[in-house]
C-alpha cells in the first residue's frame, strides 16, 4: 500500500513522510475543485477532501491524503486555517483540522483585494515561496511552528483516526 498526497508542495509531502515513515509517499498534482484561496473552514475542508478523493480514486487500494490551506473569518478577524483528509482503499473518509492563527490587518487587506495568501506573504516578507517553506504560520510565530510541522500534526490526527478503525 502506498500513500498519494494531492500536492507537489514539499511542506505537505514531507509532513506525510514524517508520519508514515514505513510507507512509500508520492506527491501528485490534483485539483482541489475549490478557489485557489479558500475563504472559510467549509471551503478549505472541501478542498482537502476533494484532493484526497482524487488521489484515492486514481490509485485504487492505496491511501489518498489531501491537505489544504485557507483562511476563515470570525467577526472581523481573519484567521489562517488548515484542513486535511485521508481517504482509504475502502473509500472511508477521515478529516482533521490544523492550528489557526490570527492574520495581521495588512495581510487581510491583501487577501480582500483578491490576492492569494502565498503571494501576499512573499510581498510582505520580501522572500520567495514562503508557502513552500516556513509558511505564514512560520513567519507570524517567529519561526516557532513551520508549515510542515503544522501539517505534520494534521496528518498525525488523520493517521490516528484511520488506524483506530483498522
Ligand atoms: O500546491 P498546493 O498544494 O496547492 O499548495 P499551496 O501552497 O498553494 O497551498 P494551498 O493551496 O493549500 O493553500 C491555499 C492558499 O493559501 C496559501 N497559504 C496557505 N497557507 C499558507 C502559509 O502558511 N503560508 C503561505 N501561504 C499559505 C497558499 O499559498 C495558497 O494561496
Ligand atoms: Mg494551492
Amino acid at each position: 500500500m502506498k500513500i498519494y498526497v494531492g500536492s507537489q508542495n514539499p511542506t505537505k509531502i514531507e509532513s506525510v513522510k514524517s508520519v508514515f515513515p514505513e510507507m512509500e509517499v508520492i506527491g501528485m498534482e490534483v485539483e482541489s475543485k475549490v478557489a485557489a484561496q479558500p475563504f472559510s473552514d467549509e471551503e478549505t475542508l472541501e478542498g482537502a477532501i476533494n484532493r484526497a478523493r482524487e488521489c484515492a480514486s486514481q490509485n485504487k487500494a492505496h491511501i489518498g491524503i489531501g491537505l489544504e490551506g485557507g483562511v476563515m473569518e470570525i467577526e472581523d478577524d481573519l484567521y489562517l486555517c488548515n484542513w486535511g483528509a485521508l481517504v482509504d482503499g475502502k473509500e472511508n473518509v477521515y478529516t482533521a483540522s490544523g492550528a489557526r492563527i490570527l492574520l495581521p490587518d495588512e495581510i487581510k487587506a491583501g487577501l480582500e483585494k483578491g490576492k492569494e495568501l502565498g503571494e501576499v506573504m512573499d510581498e510582505f516578507t520580501d522572500k520567495h515561496d514562503v508557502r513552500k517553506n516556513e509558511g505564514a504560520i512560520g513567519i507570524f510565530t517567529n519561526g516557532v511552528i513551520h508549515r510542515e510541522e503544522m501539517f505534520t500534526h494534521v496528518v498525525k490526527l488523520l493517521k490516528g483516526q484511520w488506524s483506530y478503525d483498522q
